[in-house]
């Protein structure tokens, strides 16, 4: 077990490419490594490997081939978490960022009231603070401990840099033409969870983005689109309104589907390009991967079946079965030169609060502040 993460420090140490990950509530953590720093920029999503992928698909997302990486796995049970314990933390911010937050919040409200087709628009922020340097093992097991049943990475690349996240939101699990997604908007927190549950406001923006989704898959030419009931879901010391979706799609419909679905209005807002655009022009800050996507693309396993029959020999059959696993990437950190970015955002509607969409951003930054 120690040799799983002397391998992940050892690699980071020699600024090479890798990712580490944990899926919600599975049993194994995955480490992956390239020994070259090549970087495979795709406009596809078509090859098999692991991606990373910006907000803005302009910018070209980043594929670590599956040929290229060498693979470990260590059992969850195996690792010692028992030591590691955490705290709430503050970090002194510059009090011009609130401020700044504020008027893009003003803003933002003035061009919804301002135009009757625009719904939503998620508003994000960075926090940016100096730190010296990054164990990357210990900050993986904080965070497993913390967040079993999110999906946890750390990313690198040296080009790029190195990028660590909680993320609570599935984006696509696509398994033969099977696929399945999920709506998921409107925070509380868990200390006010009881006193002030969700309410009409949140339900409606949640319902804006199931609705974006459904009608992505429709245009796909989705069939057997199934929803489930709206449900709370806990992530981290947050909850979300949470609609699961079910459909089938043609594997070979796939990068289309993708690109129908990303941005989510949980992500971006409604109506998308509205939306995208004006957070384009008035964010004060390049999202870059915040809120883009990553996981197993097109992900190639071989799957073993045996045939035992009476009177008839025993037979193994091997097939290559291709699965992709993505999650957005939200309540996540980049770090470069010393510096960590801490990327937040929440959904904006006409009936949003200023103030309260600060304190749910603060409240977002709690969960890679907390295992830091
Ligand atoms: C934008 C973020 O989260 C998204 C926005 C939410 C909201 O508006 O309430 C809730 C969950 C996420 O879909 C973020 O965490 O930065």
């Amino acid at each position: 077990m120690s040799d799983f993460f002397k391998i992940l420090d050892d690699h980071h140490k020699a600024q090479l490419p890798f990712v580490i990950y944990h899926k919600p509530n599975a049993e194994q953590v995955f480490f992956h490594r390239m020994n070259t720093d090549k970087l495979f920029r795709i406009n596809s999503f078509e090859g098999s490997g692991y991606v990373f992928a910006p907000f803005d698909l302009k910018e070209k997302a980043i594929l670590f081939p599956q040929k290229d990486l060498e693979s470990y796995y260590i059992d969850l049970s195996d690792i010692d978490l028992d030591e590691l314990t955490f705290e709430k933390k503050e970090i002194d911010e510059n009090p011009n960022e609130k401020q700044i937050y504020l008027d893009l919040l003003e803003l933002t409200l003035k061009e919804i009231s301002g135009d009757e087709n625009l719904d939503k628009i998620v508003t994000s922020r960075q926090i940016n603070f100096h730190k010296k340097d990054l164990n990357v093992s210990l900050l993986f097991k904080r965070m497993l401990k913390a967040y079993p049943n999110a999906m946890t990475y750390i990313w690198f690349h040296p080009k790029v840099g190195l990028w660590a996240g909680a993320t609570p939101e599935t984006l696509i699990k696509l398994k033969r033409n099977q696929l399945q997604t999920m709506a998921l908007a409107g925070t509380r927190h868990e200390n006010v969870i009881e006193s002030q549950p969700f309410t009409e406001k949140e339900k409606k923006e949640q319902a804006f983005v199931t609705e974006q989704i459904l009608e992505a898959l429709r245009q796909t030419k989705a069939t057997d689109i199934q929803t489930s009931d709206l449900k709370v879901a806990p992530a981290a010391e947050l909850f979300h309104l949470l609609t699961e979706i079910q459909a089938q799609i043609q594997p070979e419909n796939f990068d289309a589907v993708l690109k129908a679905i990303h941005p989510t209005p949980a992500v971006c807002g409604l109506p998308k390009e509205k939306s995208f655009n004006f957070l384009l022009k008035n964010e004060n800050y390049d999202r870059q991967f915040y809120a883009g996507f990553l996981g197993e693309l097109n992900w190639k396993s071989e799957k073993v079946r045996s045939n035992r029959q009476r009177n008839q020999e025993n037979q193994v059959f091997k097939s290559i079965q291709k699965t992709s696993d993505l999650y957005v990437n939200l309540r996540c950190l980049s770090y470069k030169n010393e510096k960590i970015s801490l990327y937040v955002g929440g959904g904006i509607t006409a009936e949003s609060q200023p103030e309260d969409e600060w304190e749910e951003t603060q409240n977002k930054s709690q969960t890679m502040l907390k295992v830091l």
